[in-house]
């Protein structure tokens, strides 16, 4: 593809997206591509790089297109971000040419907006903050109150692009022989210095294709997330639960901590979810977990109150900590999301916290980084169930440094992983 018709693919993308706001960018990126098999591999990552960066500056693009007198449609957003890119007006000129596979040439109002951009220092300092900091207005105070005077070092970190984190399947084989076999076909991974099952790539290779992905030797699994199974405490003989296991992520990593032994249930509501766990759970050679399909009245999970030694609930969150893989979700976060959210997640926990045994624990999870999902939500269960208590975790898989609190709090900007949030709860025995 020549560079024209890149730019003009990228700008029919984020056409597409702009169409489903409420879809996820990758998903909507996935359809665009599978109706389009003649765009190969390489074409594809570069048209995948324009718009995820073009997403990236999403409020400052479009704020200055707008005080340049614009519009910041898909067009003038590729157009802007080739000028703020150091590309000169010439260049982007020629580029946006007339053509079947170009994007066509540029209007006498885009060309008035791209040349205002050409001149002046576009470093952010008269930008509103929210602005700057590219997230929606209405979560800016939620995140000063998370992060106080370092929120523009975490929102920096979550503006830049995520390593590629793998798990290795202990019950396949080594950290060492799953690198070995990551390096036969061409990929170069190193130990991830948190987790002691972890593998990472820079930025985004073809895994799913090696060998030692098809074979189970290894997950995709950022390094956060296996500290969040880490702080389960599964042990080989124990009767577990993964409340939402969804297409079962940690379900998989939970049956390696309890050597294939004992008995692990993926629950979930999303049939098409827990379809998506017997594939991998396959893969990896694991052969003591269940798949149950959770639904309204469920008399199977009453008929287990008070049954299960851990219960993981890994709860639908905003995905606040996952914004440097989705930087879409970044801005199209809405206030009433939050709201229903944490109403849903509370509703949840209650129902999960019934089907842990005496003495058992229960740990609360998300990937989200704001408070409203994490601590104020662990805050108002323990004051509605004096029945538990906050605990440490009993995790030598943790690093120490992490594991001497009831909960774990991970960001990418202090912690290099995924945004993760991780609580322990034990009910009190009698
Ligand atoms: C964060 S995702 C889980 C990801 C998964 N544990 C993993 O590691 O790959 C949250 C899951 O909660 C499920 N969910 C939503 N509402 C639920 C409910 N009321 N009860 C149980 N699961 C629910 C969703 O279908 C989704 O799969």
């Amino acid at each position: 593809m020549t560079p024209s018709a890149r730019l003009a693919a990228a700008i029919d993308l984020l056409a597409e997206m702009d169409a489903a706001p409420r879809r996820p960018a990758d998903a909507t990126a996935n359809s665009f591509f599978r109706d389009r098999r003649f765009i190969g591999g390489g074409d594809r990552r570069a048209i995948s790089a324009i718009v995820w960066d073009v997403m990236r500056h999403w409020r400052r693009s479009g704020w200055l297109i707008e005080r340049a007198g614009g519009t910041a449609t898909p067009r003038l957003r590729v157009a802007a971000r080739e000028i703020l890119s150091g590309v000169s007006f010439g260049d982007v000129s020629q580029a946006f040419v007339e053509g079947k596979f170009a994007p066509g040439a540029l209007t006498r109002d885009e060309r008035h907006v791209l040349e205002s951009l050409t001149s002046g220092k576009h470093d952010g300092t008269d930008m509103p903050r929210a602005v700057r900091l590219e997230v929606p207005d209405w979560l800016l105070p939620h995140l000063e109150a998370t992060f106080g005077d370092t929120l523009d070092n975490e929102l920096a970190a979550m503006s830049g692009e995520a390593t590629l984190d793998l798990r290795v399947n202990t019950l396949r084989c080594t950290r060492e022989e799953a690198r070995d076999a990551l390096a036969r076909d061409g990929l170069r991974a190193e130990f991830t210095t948190l987790s002691p099952w972890g593998l990472r790539l820079p930025g985004r290779q073809p895994v799913t294709a090696c060998g030692a992905f098809k074979d189970g030797l290894v997950e995709i699994q950022d390094e956060g997330s296996q500290l969040v199974v880490a702080m389960l405490g599964a042990r080989p003989e124990m009767r577990i639960l993964d409340y939402c296991a969804g297409a079962g992520g940690k379900t998989l990593a939970i049956a390696m901590m309890m050597q294939n032994r004992g008995h692990i249930v993926a629950c979930d509501v999303s049939v098409p979810r827990l379809e998506g766990a017997v594939k991998r759970l396959r893969r990896a050679g694991i052969h003591n977990a269940e798949r149950h399909l959770l639904v309204p009245g469920d008399k199977w999970a009453k008929r287990r109150a008070a049954s299960f030694d851990r219960v993981l609930v890994d709860a639908p969150c905003t995905g606040t900590g996952t914004w440097r893989r989705n930087p879409d979700a970044r801005v199209r976060l809405e206030e009433t999301d939050l709201q229903e959210l944490t109403v849903k997640q509370a509703e949840i926990l209650e129902r999960a916290a019934a089907l842990v045994r005496p003495g058992g624990r229960l740990v609360y999870a998300t990937c989200s980084i704001l408070d409203a999902e994490n601590r104020d939500q662990i805050t108002a269960f323990l004051d509605r169930h004096p029945d538990f208590a906050s605990v440490l975790p009993d995790a030598p898989e943790v690093p120490e440094t992490l594991a001497g609190s009831p909960m774990l709090s991970l960001t990418p900007g202090r912690n290099g992983t995924d945004g993760f949030f991780a609580a322990v709860l034990e009910r009190k025995e009698g």
